[in-house]
């Protein structure tokens, strides 16, 4: 499988503020891989690296294909009310001729199952049903890397695990590779083949673990499989020990080693 994203000892720094130290890691075509990491560690820093919104301060993102699509966790403001859902979703598509935006805005809001919603405005839908037209619109560009930033965060219990089986179900049937940052350690089971894990400030990685759930996901059935929920306590773990003043070369070297032996036993 080729890498869709490189990204090779990316720093980032805001004036004497050190966010990222330094990463490395690659995703494949096709891969859903989650990033988690105490709360600000730098995972939206290092999501607008990846994007081009922020000029590194050292090291390298190399992208697969030219087109990247970012979908945020506030789609109230993402969203551009005076239009309707079918010109928000056409919006990123504006280089193509007419009649060609509005098939794939069509086809991108079918996907997310808001066919019947294209001519609202987007402050007649729910939350949940917003973040659907940002999906659908993230899609509709077709990217070759779906960035999402905690895309999930700002809807209730019961829809953010609708919005999680839509993403899963959109990737699958249109091969997206995607990166989605979240704070949230059970979501980053139940979404990754993949999953990073970031130490506290600055952002080194600490674990890079492979989801070992068979593709299919079950809001019920995965989250209660023994396998989710080993992955789930050693991600928690992980996430707990991160202790800047440790030496994290050390340190995350010996997780790894604890982390095979847990997974593989
Ligand atoms: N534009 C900026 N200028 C200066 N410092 C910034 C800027 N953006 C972020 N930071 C700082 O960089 C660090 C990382 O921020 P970032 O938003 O990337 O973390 P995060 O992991 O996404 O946070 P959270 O989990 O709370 O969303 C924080 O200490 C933050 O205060």
């Amino acid at each position: 499988m080729s890498n869709m994203l490189e990204v090779a000892d990316l720093g980032h720094t805001y004036g004497d503020h050190e966010a990222i130290g330094g990463l490395t890691f690659t995703v494949r075509a096709g891969e859903l891989v989650c990033v988690v990491g105490p709360s600000g560690c730098g995972k939206s820093t290092l999501l607008r690296t990846i994007s081009g919104l922020v000029a590194p301060s050292r090291g390298d993102v190399s992208l697969n294909g030219s087109h990247l699509a970012v979908v945020f966790q506030d789609y109230s403001r993402s969203l551009f009310p005076w239009l309707s859902v079918q010109g928000n979703v056409e919006f990123p598509l504006r280089g193509l001729p007419r009649a060609e935006r509005r098939a794939r805005a069509a086809e991108a809001l079918e996907w997310v199952g808001l066919g019947a919603a294209a001519r609202k405005r987007p402050w007649q839908l729910s939350g949940g049903m917003q973040q659907r037209v940002a999906i659908a619109r993230a899609l509709a560009y077709r990217p070759s890397l779906l960035l999402m930033d905690e895309p999930f965060a700002s809807v209730d219990a019961q829809t953010r695990f609708e919005l999680e089986d839509l993403l899963l179900r959109v990737r699958r049937e249109h091969d997206t590779t995607v990166l989605v940052v979240t704070h949230d350690i059970d979501e980053s089971v139940y979404l990754g083949d993949r999953i990073l894990v970031l130490s506290g400030s600055p952002a080194r990685l600490v674990a890079d673990l492979e989801v070992p759930l068979p593709a299919e996901r079950n809001q019920v059935t995965t989250r209660t499989d023994e396998g989710f929920v080993a992955l789930r306590s050693k991600v928690a773990r992980l996430l707990n020990v991160g202790k800047p003043s440790m030496d994290m070369e050390k340190w995350a070297a010996a997780e790894r080693e604890s982390l095979s032996e847990t997974v593989s036993s």
